[in-house]
C-alpha cells in the first residue's frame, strides 16, 4: 500500500481533490489507511461499533512488542481470529455449523501461542508446511461476532493474511497508549467510499508498440492510495452507435512485467491493446492495482505455493482465508463514468466481469471472448478457470 503520509500533488480538476480534509469521506478512508498501516508494522490498533470495542493485531506482524502493547489494551485473554476457510484447517475440522457461513471463527489461544512464531503459523498455510506440528488450540465460539467481520475485512484492505490477535478493549486505555481508533462503519464502508472518490489526476500521451495513438489517465481515490490507470487506445469516447471495446484488467506483475507463464494475463494484456488500436474508434483498457484478484502480490505467491503442493487458484485463495475473487467492480464502473464511457463491449471471458459491472450501472452491450491458447505452464489454471469460475471458452 501506498505510504499515507505522501502528499498529493494540487488536483488538476478543481473542487476534486485527492485527499481533501474537508470531504468526509477523505477523513474516514484516512483512520482506514492510518490503522492499516500500523497493522502492517505489528503495531495494534483499536476497532469500535457499536459500544464495543476490539484491540486488533496482525498474526503476520505482530512482534514481542506489539502482543506486549495488546495485553495492555485488552480486557480479557487475546483470541485469533481467523477467516472460516482458514479457520477450518487450523483446527483440523470443519468449522462450528451455527456460525453462518464464511463468518471469522474465534480461536482461543493458550500462553504458548501467545508469540510472534507461533501466530505466524497460524496465520500462514504457507508456513505451516514448514513446521507441521499441530498446535493445542480449542475454538472462541462466544467472541464478538458483531466486530469480527471488520476485523477480517481491516486485514483484507491491508492484503494482510486474514488472521488477527484480537480481545475486547478499554478504548479509553487504548487511546491513552496512542493506539489508532478505527469505526466498523469506516472499514465496511472502505471499498465503496474509495471507489466512489476515484478522481482523474493526471493524463498523457503515450504511444505504445501496438497502439501509437494511445494515452494513460491516472484515477486516485481520497485516502491517497495506489492509483489505478486507463489506457486509451484511439478515440473510444468517439464510438457512435456502437458501444467501443473495453477490457478490465486487473494488474498482474509476474505475467504482465515479467513474462510469467503461470497465467493468461501478459498475452491478454497485450493482446487487448492491439485488438482495440484495430478497431476503428479504438477502445478502453482499465489497468486495476487489483493484484491477484484482490488479494495482492505476497497472498499471490503464497497462493502459487500452494498451487504447486496441489491446490488449484480457487482452493489455495480460501487456504489463505481470502475469497475465491476478491475484487470491486466499483472502480471500473467509476473510472468509465468519469471517461465517458457508459456503454461498452466487454473484452473477458469472465461472465462475473459482466454481471458486475452490469449490477454498477455500466451497460454492457455484449461480450468479446478474449481466449490465448495454453502454453504448456498454465494449461491447469485455465482449466480450473473454466470448471470452477464458470470462465466461457468461445
Ligand atoms: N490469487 C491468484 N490470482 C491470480 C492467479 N493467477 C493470476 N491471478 C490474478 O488474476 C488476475 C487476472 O485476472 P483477469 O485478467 O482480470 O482475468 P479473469 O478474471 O480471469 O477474466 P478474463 O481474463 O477477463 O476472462 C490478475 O490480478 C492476476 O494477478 C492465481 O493463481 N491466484
Ligand atoms: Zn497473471
Amino acid at each position: 500500500m501506498a505510504d499515507v503520509s505522501t502528499r498529493a500533488p494540487a488536483p488538476l480538476f478543481p473542487g476534486r481533490a485527492a485527499g481533501e480534509e474537508t470531504d468526509p469521506r477523505a477523513a474516514a478512508m484516512r483512520a482506514v489507511h492510518r490503522a492499516v498501516s500500523d497493522l502492517r508494522r505489528g503495531t495494534p490498533v483499536l476497532l469500535e461499533g457499536g459500544g464495543e470495542a476490539l484491540v486488533l493485531a496482525a498474526a503476520e506482524t505482530v512482534g514481542a512488542r506489539g502482543l506486549a502493547e495488546l495485553a495492555r489494551a485488552a480486557l480479557a485473554p487475546p483470541v485469533l481470529l481467523l477467516a472460516a476457510t482458514r479457520a477450518a484447517a487450523v483446527l483440523a475440522r470443519p468449522v462450528p455449523a451455527t456460525a453462518p457461513e464464511d463468518a471469522p471463527v474465534a480461536i482461543r489461544l493458550s500462553p504458548a501461542l501467545l508469540d510472534p512464531d507461533s501466530l505466524r503459523r497460524l496465520a500462514d498455510p504457507v508456513a505451516e508446511q514448514l513446521l507441521p506440528e499441530a498446535p493445542q488450540i480449542m475454538p472462541a465460539p462466544g467472541f464478538s461476532q458483531a466486530l469480527s467481520p471488520a476485523a477480517i475485512a481491516l486485514a483484507k484492505v491491508g492484503r494482510l493474511l486474514p488472521a488477527l490477535v484480537a480481545a475486547p478493549a478499554s478504548a479509553a486505555a487504548g487511546t491513552r497508549l496512542g493506539l489508532l481508533s478505527v469505526g466498523v462503519a469506516e472499514v465496511l464502508g472502505y471499498p465503496a467510499t474509495a471507489a466512489a472518490s476515484l478522481t482523474r489526476v493526471a493524463e498523457a500521451s503515450v504511444p505504445l508498440q501496438d497502439a501509437p495513438e494511445a494515452r494513460i489517465a491516472a484515477f486516485r481515490a481520497a485516502d491517497g492510495g495506489i492509483e489505478h490507470l486507463a489506457i486509451l487506445v484511439g478515440r473510444p469516447e468517439e464510438a457512435g452507435e456502437v458501444a467501443p471495446l473495453a477490457r478490465i484488467h486487473s494488474e498482474c506483475f509476474t505475467g504482465d512485467l515479467l513474462g510469467s507463464l503461470r497465467c493468461d494475463c501478459g498475452p491478454q494484456l497485450h493482446g487487448a491493446i492491439a485488438r482495440m488500436a484495430a478497431e476503428p474508434c479504438g477502445g478502453v483498457l482499465l489497468y486495476l492495482a487489483q493484484e491477484g484478484r484482490g488479494i495482492g502480490l505476497v497472498n499471490k505467491l503464497r497462493a502459487y505455493t500452494l498451487q504447486d503442493g496441489g491446490l488449484d487458484t480457487l482452493d489455495a485463495n480460501r487456504a489463505l482465508g481470502y475469497g475465491a475473487d476478491e475484487r470491486d467492480f466499483r472502480v471500473a464502473a467509476t473510472m468509465l463514468e468519469a471517461l465517458g464511457l457508459p456503454r461498452i463491449r466487454l473484452l473477458t471471458n469472465n461472465p462475473d466481469k459482466v454481471a458486475g459491472l452490469s449490477a454498477c450501472g455500466i451497460e454492457v452491450t455484449g461480450r468479446v471472448s478474449h481466449l490465448f491458447a495454453a502454453n504448456g505452464v498454465n494449461d491447469a489454471y485455465l482449466a480450473t478457470k473454466k470448471a470452477r469460475f464458470g470462465h466461457l471458452m468461445g
